[in-house]
């Protein structure tokens, strides 16, 4: 069968990024206490294409990926490499974006309910390799000021609170899930019962935060629990007095190099 793909082209072009994206697929990721959580992913996987090659062989991303899909650090970093000896490439890139389930327990009936946050991986594989992980928290902010200046009752929303850290050192997802629920007015739970309700309604009053204070208390956690130096934070509010969102952001300087 003619191979289209792999003819020479007289072009003299390089393509700095060529493959798939939005590929659905099972995935296995590793929860903290040790077992596999299965998952499914959007994933993007890519490879820069030499001048001389008409087309990259699209079908072998496929292949690879079926192929490995627990995915953690280490084995993202050996996708990496198994798609560039595999495709003949210099440069190998990988995104994925899924649901990650965090087991809760309701702070006074103790019920067991999962939440997900929402995760994106993307690495690539080139002179170095990178890996930068973001986690989308939701949480509860109640505004200080609302508070301050009502005679009862302050507006209070669902936030998220998205942490990306670039490292090649492991990082739990648990880890950055906490730090962001830490920073916030409350965490935010699937199954509450009337004294969990009553319970998180007056935690969150007694812990007001805008969207500022919680970017900054997150910052305070990643430097002093040495989570990783290049960092960006961005806490966005769905605020219920507004018909318009608030944020805050904070880009690491170690980012911006
Ligand atoms: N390169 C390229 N391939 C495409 C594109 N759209 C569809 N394809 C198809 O993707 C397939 C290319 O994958 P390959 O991995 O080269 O397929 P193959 O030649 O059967 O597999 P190998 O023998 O492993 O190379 C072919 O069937 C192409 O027609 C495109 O835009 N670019």
């Amino acid at each position: 069968m003619k191979d289209v793909q792999q003819q020479v082209d007289e072009r003299d072009i390089y393509l700095n990024e060529v493959g798939i994206k939005d590929l659905v697929f099972p995935i296995e990721i590793k929860n903290k206490d040790g077992k596999w959580q299965t998952t499914h992913a959007k994933i993007s996987l890519s490879v820069d294409l030499d001048p001389s090659q008409r087309g990259t062989h699209m079908s072998r991303f496929v292949d690879i990926i079926q192929k490995n899909n627990r995915i953690d650090l280490k084995h993202i970093k050996n996708i990496l490499a198994v798609i560039q000896e595999k495709l003949g490439a210099k440069k190998s890139f990988i995104e994925l974006e899924f649901e990650y389930f965090i087991k809760k327990e309701a702070p006074v009936s103790k019920k067991i309910s999962y939440i997900n946050v929402g995760v994106k991986y993307k690495a690539w594989l080139g002179d170095t390799f990178e890996f930068e992980m973001t986690v989308n928290t939701p949480a509860t902010t109640l505004c200080p000021c609302s508070k301050e200046i009502s005679e009862v009752s302050a507006h209070n929303q669902r936030a998220n609170i998205s942490i990306t850290v670039r490292s090649n050192e492991f990082i739990w997802i648990e880890d950055l899930v906490k730090i962001s629920e830490d920073s916030a007015s409350s965490p935010v739970y699937a199954l509450l019962k009337r004294p969990d309700e009553k319970y998180v309604t007056e935690y969150a009053y007694e812990n007001p935060r805008f969207v500022e204070d919680v970017c900054r208390e997150v910052k305070i956690q990643l430097d002093e629990n040495k989570i990783a130096t290049r960092y960006k934070i961005l806490v966005e509010s769905f605020e219920s007095i507004h018909n318009h969102n608030a944020f805050a952001k904070i880009i690491s300087e170690a980012m911006l190099k």
